[in-house]
């Protein structure tokens, strides 16, 4: 594991090896609306070195349209074919892998980016309604009915999570063992204010856990967006390389993609993580910002 913080030769070699990145958001660009130092002056220099750039992120809350508004909003170039969620891979794998019936549809725990990407393929869905929203109706449980025209539960970090969406997710999947059981990504924790908060796969164990189920994963480290952008850009796998803050995901995505890996220090892996990991990543900095 080469350590590149400081060490300018060093990272001039990495520099001249890379043609194209792939950058996780959460940890590495910025914790929530907060830009990390120097992170939108680092990536404007690789453009102008010529670098290729793109975003790849397990964050499920958001389309790749609205990840548009949010780096234009915060002042960070980047351009709708550059950006890959977790929300677009699920939409992607449900309408063209599965090539999921039309007369089927999808029950989702989650939010617009993955209500908005599904819309986008044409996949019909519900869930996260007011009737999902609203307990009050949960007087009794006999409100909860399986419903065999659900093909597929698409679970994603919900701020909204409540009983009433596990148990319909749970009667859905338990009922019908034809239904796909799929979840964006399973990040235990997510970065926020110089912490962490409990992530999707937090929210996640509290459905697969009584299903005694694992769902598949179309996020990091599963090869689903892999594939889709390692085909649509043509890309060198050994001149490509993935940045990101979690071992588990990021770093497991490019290592199983047959990417050179850069681990950055201000998400959710710290030195003891790291030392306790046999997930190695083959260079580590601080901070992206201390690249250029
Ligand atoms: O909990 C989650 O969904 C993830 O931790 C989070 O959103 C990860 O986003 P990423 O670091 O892949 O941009
Ligand atoms: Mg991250």
């Amino acid at each position: 594991m080469n350590q590149l913080t400081g060490n300018s030769d060093a990272i001039q070699g990495f520099l001249d090896s890379i043609d194209t990145f792939l950058f996780d958001c959460d940890g590495v660009i910025w914790h929530g609306d907060h830009v990390i130092q120097n992170v939108v002056n680092v990536l404007s220099q690789l453009r102008e070195m010529g670098k290729k750039v793109l975003f790849v992120t397990n964050n499920s809350t958001k389309s790749r349209k609205a990840y548009l508004k949010k780096f234009v909003t915060l002042n960070i170039e980047a351009y709708a074919d550059e950006i890959f969620g977790s929300a677009y891979a699920a939409a992607y794998y449900i309408k063209h892998t599965l090539q999921f019936p039309i007369d089927k549809k999808v029950y989702v725990v989650g939010m617009a980016g993955i209500q908005e990407e599904l819309d986008s393929e044409g996949v019909r869905h519900v869930g996260s309604s007011a009737d999902d929203e609203n307990l009050h109706s949960m007087s009794d449980m006999s409100s909860i009915k399986n419903d065999p025209e659900v093909g597929a539960v698409l679970f994603g970090f919900d701020l909204n999570i409540n009983y009433k969406k596990l148990a319909k997710a749970f009667t859905y999947l338990h009922h019908n063992k034809d239904c796909h059981f799929l979840a964006t990504n399973s990040d235990l924790t997510f970065p926020a204010g110089g912490t962490v908060y409990p992530g999707t796969g937090a929210l996640l164990a509290a459905l697969s856990a009584p299903l005694d189920k694992k769902p598949t994963i179309l996020g990091k480290p599963e090869p689903t967006m892999m594939e889709v952008i390692v085909n649509k850009y043509k890309l060198n796998r050994e001149r490509t390389c993935m940045v990101g803050d979690r071992l588990d995901t990021d770093i497991l995505f490019g290592h199983q993609g047959g990417l050179k890996t850069l681990l950055v220090m201000t998400g959710v892996t710290t030195a003891q993580g790291l030392e306790q990991t046999d997930i190695r990543p083959d260079f580590v900095i601080d901070s992206l910002g201390s690249l250029l």
